[in-house]
């Protein structure tokens, strides 16, 4: 019975226990642990613009960010201090190697390309991390797709899914991407035909690209992958649009409703794509079907016998990766072309010459000559280092990594510039905003930057853009059959706005005047 009066005096004592052990945690993660990072980071000879935690800098990059976004007038191609103006200022002070956090997590900010070849110079593909913060909270999006896995796993995934781009696949994927492109030509003519000449040509290329992934990389139709693109769409305004705290140390319970829904989205993604893939298991044709699908399901040798090289979830994961990073990056690099030659009109012509020339005027378009087309390889690099739908690569350090004077400590996220070094007019020169396809003329791989790791618009090393071929081609055949029914110019209600919503897009789409040839 004496127990029974103390109980209460126990149950306070274990409430104050926990209390103490839960403040304990907020201290020590908001506080204690990244000030001893930050003296270490600044003791290794990295400077950056001094954090408050547990925030880091994320207050003041939204405050930039808001001022940077009101009044947008003309069309400058000099986007940097638009699309990141943290960056673009905190260059001004701290170079183009520094520190700067978001919440508690450092990140290492590199627009030098000299200090990323010294730095990535001795390390794999299989051995760079991918940011755990950012892993962690995009992993609705992306579970532990390629995009995102790591080491020895890293390299089983990656070697499952390089086949799917081998040249023979991705020829067979052509006939199909010229269906999809016809079918929205054809709506361009009617609407014309009809007397609106004015087309979002944004969101038709989205669309069109939509179909081309769903039936290359799944064998489905549009409307079938309608709805998971419907719900990715919806998932990625939630994680990149709102205004969230990522890095922030308990950040998803200050979000708790973005946070849900990002979960709940991530959930019925999985749940249609499961039964995408047990559809195609039932419909048993995978020995045939040679798109991603088909090669992801077909047995594979696992060490030395036949098996399965992934399991149903990371099949799942996948599929995510693809629907996502296949659709919107091709996409937006064709929108942006769209722009740009609707506003040279000098380069739509020069390469109409060059399709009668290289392809000839058939009906059909013969896939083994798109190489040919040499000066469209121009325009396309143009366009993506002037508007790299990617803006940005990360990375994280695995093991400390000295460069001259400074140790890059382990565990340190890094966040490569790509629109600043593809802005930078010391490696482009005086011309660096201006829209020059000629400058891949003599130097088609790197279109004269004064340093091979300054244009990155696929990323680098081992860890490479793994769609870059399956990109070139859509690229190729969409543009191709564009110019050949269609001259544009750019509508007078068209607003430049660059932003980033993970990629880089239009913020009010891309309004043209179509006229038929
Ligand atoms: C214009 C189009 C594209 C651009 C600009 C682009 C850009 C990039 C970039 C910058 C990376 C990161 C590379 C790095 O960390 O060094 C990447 C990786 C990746 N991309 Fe693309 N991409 C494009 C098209 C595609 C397509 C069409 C697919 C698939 C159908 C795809 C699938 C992937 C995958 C799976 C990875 C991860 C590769 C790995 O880590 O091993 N991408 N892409």
């Amino acid at each position: 019975m004496a127990f029974l009066h103390m109980l209460p005096q126990v149950f306070f004592s274990a409430m104050g226990l926990f209390l103490l052990f839960v403040l304990w945690r907020v201290v020590f993660s908001c506080w204690i642990s990244p000030n001893r990072v930050y003296r270490r980071i600044r003791m290794n000879g990295l400077e950056g613009p001094p954090p408050s935690f547990p925030l880091g800098n994320i207050d003041e990059m939204k405050k930039d960010k808001r001022s940077s976004s009101s009044g947008y007038s003309g069309i400058s191609h000099d986007i940097h201090s638009t699309v990141f103006p943290y960056f673009s200022r905190w260059t001004k002070s701290y170079g183009k190697v520094f520190i700067y956090w978001l919440g508690t997590e450092p990140f290492l900010y590199v627009a030098d390309p000299e200090f990323l070849k010294r730095m990535s110079a001795g390390v794999l593909g299989k051995s760079w991390g991918k940011p755990s913060v950012f892993k962690h909270d995009r992993e609705p999006m992306f579970g532990n797709g390629l995009i995102m896995v790591e080491g020895d796993e890293w390299v089983r995934h990656r070697h499952v899914i390089s086949p799917a781009f081998s040249p023979a696949n991705l020829k067979a994927m052509a006939s199909l991407m010229v269906e999809s492109t016809t079918k929205m030509l054809d709506i361009w003519s009617s609407l014309v035909g009809t007397g609106m000449p004015e087309i979002d040509v944004e969101s038709e290329i989205s669309h069109a690209a939509g179909e081309i992934i769903a039936k290359t990389s799944f064998g489905i139709s549009f409307e079938s992958g309608r709805k998971v693109f419907d719900k990715l769409r919806a998932m990625q305004i939630t994680l990149f649009k709102s205004n969230r705290y990522v890095g922030v140390p308990f950040s998803k319970l200050m979000c708790p409703i973005q946070s849900l829904k990002a979960k709940r989205l991530g959930k019925e993604i999985d749940g249609l794509l499961l039964s995408i893939i047990a559809d195609r298991k039932k419909s048993n044709s995978t020995a045939t079907q040679q798109d991603l699908l088909g090669l992801l399901l077909a047995d594979n040798l696992v060490g030395g016998r036949l098996g399965k090289m992934l399991t149903a979830r990371e099949l799942v994961d996948e599929c995510k990766t693809f629907f996502f990073g296949g659709h919107e990056t091709t996409a937006l690099a064709l929108t942006w072309t769209m722009l740009l030659l609707a506003t040279h009109p000098e380069w739509q012509t020069q390469l109409r010459e060059e399709i009668k020339e290289v392809i000839g005027e058939g009906d059909q378009l013969d896939f083994t000559k798109l190489g040919g087309l040499k000066k469209m390889s121009w325009v396309m690099n143009e366009v993506l280092r002037l508007y790299s739908p990617a803006p940005n690569v990360q990375r994280q350090v695995r093991e400390d990594i000295r460069v001259g004077d400074v140790t890059v400590l382990n565990g340190t996220n890094m966040w490569i510039d790509v629109v600043a070094m593809h802005h930078d007019p010391t490696l482009w020169g005086d011309d660096v905003y201006e829209f020059k396809p000629e400058r891949f003329k003599d130097d088609p791989l790197y279109g004269g930057c004064k340093h091979k790791m300054g244009f990155l618009p696929f990323g680098f090393g081992g860890r490479m853009c793994v769609g870059r071929n399956l990109t070139t081609m859509e690229y190729k055949v969409v543009l191709t059959l564009i110019l050949t029914r269609f001259s544009f110019s750019l509508s007078p209600t068209y607003t430049h706005a660059p932003a980033t919503l993970l990629s880089l897009r239009t913020s009010f789409g891309l309004p043209v005047l179509l006229q038929p040839l």
